[in-house]
């Protein structure tokens, strides 16, 4: 039985993807850069024929959107050269291709959700680079499924910003977020779901899959913070502005789909990230007592 072939494996999407393809019973190989740098068209070649998978699912990418203003090519050849020498190798190959793009390709003029459709204008070279990611994919392989994302929270690993404002507060720290960035968070167990769901069914062409629920970053704070019986108080608001960071982000990046809803609600996500957070805490204590 021919393979999944899961780029990106020390990343957060190519952990998930893996751990949830191995639940359901789905084929899959996951290689990290070693095995498969994606911006390597030798490397590309050489996994495709080993492996003969029907479909790649490249998590792989660069994520450091402040840094990306000065790292300029090392964003461009992770997030724009890899996912096109991907289509092209997967178009000649015949194999499916589902890549993931970013909430930041709008500039966040909008005030109502983006659909797949709405203009696109990148504030920084990150959402650039993703953007022109979205055309050479569909350029050289139209059949690909390009899914737009964002703001990734998880119980899997610590690389995210819910796991950051739920551990402050629980170390009884302030934690401090923005209260002018309104964005659509995305529990990366549902994303992933979903987006097996749509690569098994065929389905092709740009797909936004966020959660349902516009929230700034400080309204998820607090929202995380209350479901987890945290005192809300430790969450500090302050304008985007006063961080200091290097890439403008958009005041308005909420994602909305043409193909209606396919995600639950953040409110539903998030009690399942914190009962999710119970089972591996008591998974963690039940290993220390075997070790
Ligand atoms: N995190 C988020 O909130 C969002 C993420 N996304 C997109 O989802 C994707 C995955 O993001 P996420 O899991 O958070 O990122 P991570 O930084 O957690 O993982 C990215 C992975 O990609 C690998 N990688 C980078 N360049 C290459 C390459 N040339 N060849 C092979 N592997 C490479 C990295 O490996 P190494 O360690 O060797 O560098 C790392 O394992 C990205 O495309 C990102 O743009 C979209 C919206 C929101
Ligand atoms: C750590 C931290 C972050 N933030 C804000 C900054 C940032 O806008 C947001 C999330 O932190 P990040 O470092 O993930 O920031 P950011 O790079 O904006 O997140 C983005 O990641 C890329 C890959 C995407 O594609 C986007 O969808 C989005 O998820 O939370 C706070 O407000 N307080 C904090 O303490």
């Amino acid at each position: 039985m021919k393979p999944l072939l899961i780029t990106g494996a020390t990343g957060t999407l190519g952990q998930a993807f893996e751990r949830l393809c191995h639940i359901r019973g789905l084929h899959a190989v996951l290689l990290d850069r070693a095995a498969l740098d994606i911006a390597a068209a030798d490397s590309i070649r050489a996994a495709l024929a080993r492996y003969q998978p029907w479909a790649v699912v490249n998590a792989a990418g660069y994520v450091r959107v402040d840094d990306a203003e000065t790292d300029q090519d090392r964003c461009y050849r992770e997030n724009t050269t890899g996912p096109r020498l991907l289509a092209e190798a997967c178009a000649a190959q015949g194999v499916q291709l589902l890549t993931f793009s970013s909430d930041l390709v709008f500039d966040g003029h909008q005030a109502t959700p983006y659909l797949e459709d709405a203009v696109t204008a990148p504030l920084g070279a990150y959402g650039r680079s993703k953007l022109l990611a979205e055309q050479a994919v569909l350029a050289h392989l139209p059949s690909a499924l390009v899914v737009r994302t964002s703001a990734f929270f998880s119980a899997w690993d610590e690389h995210n910003f819910v796991y950051h404002a739920l551990a402050a507060a629980r170390r009884g720290e302030p934690f401090e977020a923005a209260d002018d960035l309104v964005i659509s968070p995305t529990y990366v167990p549902d994303l992933v779901n979903t987006s097996l769901d749509l690569l098994l069914d065929g389905a092709q062409g740009l797909w936004h899959l966020t959660n349902q629920g516009a929230y700034t970053w400080a309204e998820l704070a607090r929202l995380a913070l209350r479901l987890a019986g945290l005192d809300e108080a430790y969450v500090v608001p302050r304008p985007a502005a006063s961080f200091g960071w290097a890439a403008a982000r958009p005041r308005y990046s909420v994602l909305g789909s043409a193909h209606g809803a396919q995600l639950p609600t953040v409110e539903n996500a998030l009690l399942r990230h914190l009962a999710e957070e119970g089972l591996l805490q008591a998974e963690n204590e039940v290993a220390v007592l075997v070790e």
